[in-house]
């Protein structure tokens, strides 16, 4: 059955311990944190001290995405507030490998993502040290922008690259992800859909996991 990531990025920041055990009870698997610097995206959202404020709060798998320029810097920032899932952008450094090493040596899950613009062979030589590759389906930054379903194709290729090699990392994907993309994401192979505009901007945020667990069964 797909995991289910519902974003915080559109909770009420005003009440995210509320909103977070919300989508807990509702089923969710893991909560999505969205980590931007204003440098690697035009967008700021929260830091490693609100990791920390909401890891009590759940006891979901935080997964803490980071859209921060040279992400090594905080890595061990992010590790020691309690993130179960790290994951950092293959653009937003010149030593992916290192970051990913970096990661794991905290004991914490590595994950990689690439942006929609960039090809799946520019991660290939770090695969093997994945625990989750993440494919933007927007272009990061913001919630609530359409879904790049020229993307999926690079989910077929991982799914394809993972049962040629026995790579064993859990395939994510991240952006417009609704009611009317989800299937077409577990059909090309992912196992993790983040969601967060189609999630909390929805009076029943039951129903809204509810509804992507149906259409992708
Ligand atoms: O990483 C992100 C944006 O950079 C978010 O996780 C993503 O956009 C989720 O929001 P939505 O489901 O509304 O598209
Ligand atoms: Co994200």
């Amino acid at each position: 059955m797909v995991k289910i990531a519902p974003s915080i990025l559109s909770a009420d920041f005003a009440n995210l311990e509320r909103d977070i055990k919300l989508v807990e009870e509702k089923g969710a698997d893991y909560i999505h944190v969205d980590v931007m610097d204003g440098q690697f995206v035009p967008n700021i959202t929260l830091g490693a001290n609100i990791v920390s404020a909401i890891r009590p709060v759940t006891k979901l798998p935080l997964d803490v995405h980071l859209m921060i320029v040279e992400p090594e810097r905080f890595i061990p920032d992010f590790a020691k507030a309690g993130s179960d899932i790290i994951t950092v952008h293959a653009e937003s450094t010149v030593h992916i490998h290192r970051a990913m090493q970096m990661i794991k040596n905290e004991g914490v899950k590595a994950g990689v993502v690439i942006n929609p613009g960039t090809p799946v062979s520019v991660i290939e030589h770090v695969l093997p040290l994945a625990d989750l590759v993440l494919i933007m389906t927007v272009n990061p930054g913001f919630g609530g922008q359409a879904f790049i379903s020229e993307c999926l194709e690079k989910v077929e290729q991982l799914d394809e690259l993972r049962k040629e090699k026995g790579y064993t990392y859990e395939i994510e994907i991240d952006g417009g992800v609704d009611n009317k993309t989800a299937k077409a994401c577990v059909d090309a192979g992912a196992d993790v859909l983040v969601a967060g505009s189609y999630v909390y901007n929805s009076p029943d945020v039951g129903e809204r996991i509810a509804t992507l667990r149906e259409v992708t069964k």
